[in-house]
């Protein structure tokens, strides 16, 4: 799924305050890619992503998903596409704690127009033999497994992160690098992964970097490094 965004502009206010949180954004995301957004806190990275993943409106410029703008679709369309294209992980996993693992991705599957097998995807986590167990009784890595589950089961094309191994130390983030490179390479997903850790721009294929509501860089990378090998700071 590729994502081309012209001439972006996300204005906050609050009373007579405004905020410019995306300035005149462009950026060119081809499909099937990994991309690491990376930029100090305030930055407008989460602004960036919450536009592409129509949860919040930008107010000027066009977003081109694929063939379709997201400008001027209607809040069902919006709906609908975040619905059936579009898995999303955060830092706080957002694991519903009266579910065990199998009643939380199936939460994503009932999402779904297209579910892949529920079994399948908790294997390909590696969390299918702890499918009864509750998110309390997990690690913070194997949380992080189940969300990515319950993003993947819904079969998106495109995978929205949003700090997703800001919780983790070193070993399991890049645990949870790896399987994002899995997603990435078996399903052809398109994958966005803000973070404040440079070293994760080392896996991507494409780096953006922001300051201030703008984005100042971005560069492809010739050799994107094994998610293992990646510094990490
Ligand atoms: N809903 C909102 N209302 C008002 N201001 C907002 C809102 N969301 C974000 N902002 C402001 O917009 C700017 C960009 O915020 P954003 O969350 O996109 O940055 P970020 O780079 O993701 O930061 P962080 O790394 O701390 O999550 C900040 O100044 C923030 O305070």
């Amino acid at each position: 799924m590729s994502i081309e965004l012209t001439d972006v502009n996300k204005i906050y206010k609050s009373g007579e305050v405004e905020v410019h949180a995306l300035k005149q954004a462009s950026i060119d995301i081809p499909d099937k890619q990994i991309v690491a957004i990376l930029g100090p806190s305030g930055s407008g990275k989460s602004t960036l992503l919450n536009v592409i993943g129509g949860i919040d409106r930008h107010d000027s410029g066009t977003i081109k998903i694929d063939e379709d703008m997201l400008d001027n679709m209607t809040d069902k369309t919006l709906t609908e596409y975040r619905r059936h294209t579009l898995g999303f992980i955060f830092q706080q996993y957002n694991l519903i704690p009266t579910l065990t693992v199998q009643e939380n991705v199936e939460v994503g599957r009932q999402l779904s127009q297209n579910p892949l097998n529920m079994d399948d995807i908790l294997e390909k986590v590696g969390m299918l033999d702890k499918k009864d167990k509750f998110p309390f009784q997990l690690s913070g890595g194997e949380q992080q497994r189940v969300a990515i589950a319950r993003a993947l089961v819904k079969n998106p094309r495109l995978l929205l992160c949003d700090e997703p191994t800001g919780a983790l130390d070193e070993e399991t983030g890049k645990k949870i690098l790896s399987l994002l490179k899995y997603v990435n390479e078996t399903f052809d997903t398109t994958v966005c992964i803000i973070t404040h850790n440079n070293g994760i721009g080392e896996m991507a294929h494409k780096v953006i970097r922001m300051k201030s509501g703008e984005i100042i860089e971005a560069y492809e990378n010739e050799a994107p490094l094994d998610p293992e090998k990646v510094s990490w700071v």
